[in-house]
């Protein structure tokens, strides 16, 4: 699906949207539930990685097909690895079988685990055969994907013995194992969380408890994004959220004041005011506790002729796509001038933005949403825009309700 955008007649809205739920703690909360059924779970995500999650955990034999869900990978891998009497080919789409799962499978192992690679040494697919998991000591690299860290966080309670672990090196996306941890808390589950040490005590059996899934941030960050580039006086109301959020994308709130945009929380939601214009013309920010905003960000800064370095940035290389080079190519589209290394990206300050551009989405999500809120700026096509269902469904239709013009090619 091709789109046509382009921006509202009107740059100053005023509106309310209903956010799915996270698909962070949604595919956490899934997996949580399938070890102790007693526990159930509001505002679930609508995404197609939710729906990957919850059918894959319904199969005991054969093929599992999680498709693009990063997050249903790694966590179904250590999930199925404990489950005795279990055995099936975990798979995905082509690019998850580029995208590493080697320290998950060497770290299983080590507790005991049963599982093969079915192609390439080291990638999806694998061939896990359930075994119950004795052993309850295992030390992993945390500089790649916190995802591996919380797969063996969220089996952990189910084990005899629970687990420790030694995280080895500087820990990355940390806020995703901290979200892990407190799920576990809310079910009952001991937990303990010290430098580079954590420790969760076992659990047999957990009392009837709700998880309410908060809205995803993430999402929320293409409004953010929108605010900014909208004329001050724009409010935009978004649900559910909450001011504790487990999710570590919620320092969008701090960030995109820099922008202009203040969050006011009240009632379960969240309302975004464009208060200012911005001022600065180059800001700088580490991202490594929040990686999925990045793409937001810098287009957020193409809009508003702001140039910017962000860094922390080490993990994007393997996300849906290779996130620092579709930045280069995409952003360079519409003129900008971007440098990337293996960790950050900087793009020079401009006013102009070229027309007549097509952007490419590589199966990613996050090129597509946030590429969007750019047309309050630029008329410009969007290919392959069906990717945003990954983790919003919603998405074009959401930006139709706020006013843009959006026609399918
Ligand atoms: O645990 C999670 O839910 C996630 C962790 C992050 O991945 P990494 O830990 O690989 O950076 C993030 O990018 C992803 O969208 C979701
Ligand atoms: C990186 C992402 O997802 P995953 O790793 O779960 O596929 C994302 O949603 O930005």
């Amino acid at each position: 699906m091709r789109l046509q955008l382009s921006s509202p007649n009107n740059k100053k809205i005023q509106k309310s949207i209903a956010i799915t739920g996270s698909k962070s703690e949604t595919n956490r909360s899934l997996l949580l539930q399938a070890l102790f059924p007693n526990i159930k779970i509001e505002n679930l995500s609508n995404s197609d990685d939710g729906e990957v999650m919850q059918k894959g955990l319904t199969k005991s034999q054969g093929e599992v097909d999680i498709h693009h869900a990063g997050t249903a990978m790694r966590f179904l891998t250590g999930y199925f690895a404990s489950q005795e009497g279990k055995e099936v080919v975990l798979t995905g789409s082509q690019r998850m079988q580029e995208r590493p799962i080697k320290v998950l499978v060497e770290a299983l192992r080590s507790l005991g685990a049963d599982i093969q690679y079915v192609k390439e040494e080291g990638y999806p697919p694998l061939k896990i055969t359930g075994k119950k998991l004795i052993k309850s000591s295992v030390s992993l690299p945390a500089n790649i994907s916190s995802q591996y860290i919380s797969s063996l966080l969220l089996i952990a309670p189910s084990l005899q013995n629970g687990m420790e672990l030694e995280l080895i090196g500087k820990i990355t996306s940390v806020p995703y194992i901290k979200m892990t941890l407190a799920l576990l808390e809310q079910i009952g589950v001991q937990t303990s969380f010290e430098g580079n040490s954590i420790k969760v005590a076992p659990k047999e059996a957990v009392e009837g408890t709700t998880l309410v899934v908060e809205s995803d941030w993430s999402s929320a960050s293409y409004f953010y994004s929108i605010a900014a580039m909208c004329e001050v006086g724009t409010e935009i109301q978004l649900s559910s959220y909450k001011q504790s959020s487990l999710q570590g994308d919620s320092v969008l709130a701090k960030i995109y004041r820099d922008f202009g945009v203040d969050t006011v929380f009240s009632n379960n939601s969240i309302l975004l005011k464009k208060a200012r214009e911005v001022k600065s013309n180059h800001l700088e920010y580490d991202l490594s506790n929040a990686p999925d905003i990045a793409q937001t960000i810098a287009v957020t800064c193409l809009g508003l002729g702001i140039g910017c370095h962000l860094t922390g940035l080490h993990t994007l290389p393997i996300k849906e796509t290779d996130r620092l080079a579709a930045l280069q190519t995409e952003l360079g589209k519409f003129g900008a001038t971007v440098d990337i290394d293996s960790e950050s990206l900087t793009l020079k300050a401009q006013s102009q933005l070229n027309t007549g551009v097509a952007v490419d989405t590589y199966n990613d999500h996050r090129m597509a949403m946030a590429f969007g809120p750019l047309a309050l700026k630029a008329d410009f096509v969007v290919n392959d825009a069906e990717v945003v269902s990954k983790s919003y469904p919603d998405f074009w239709n959401d930006l139709k309700a706020l006013g843009f013009h959006i026609g399918e090619l």
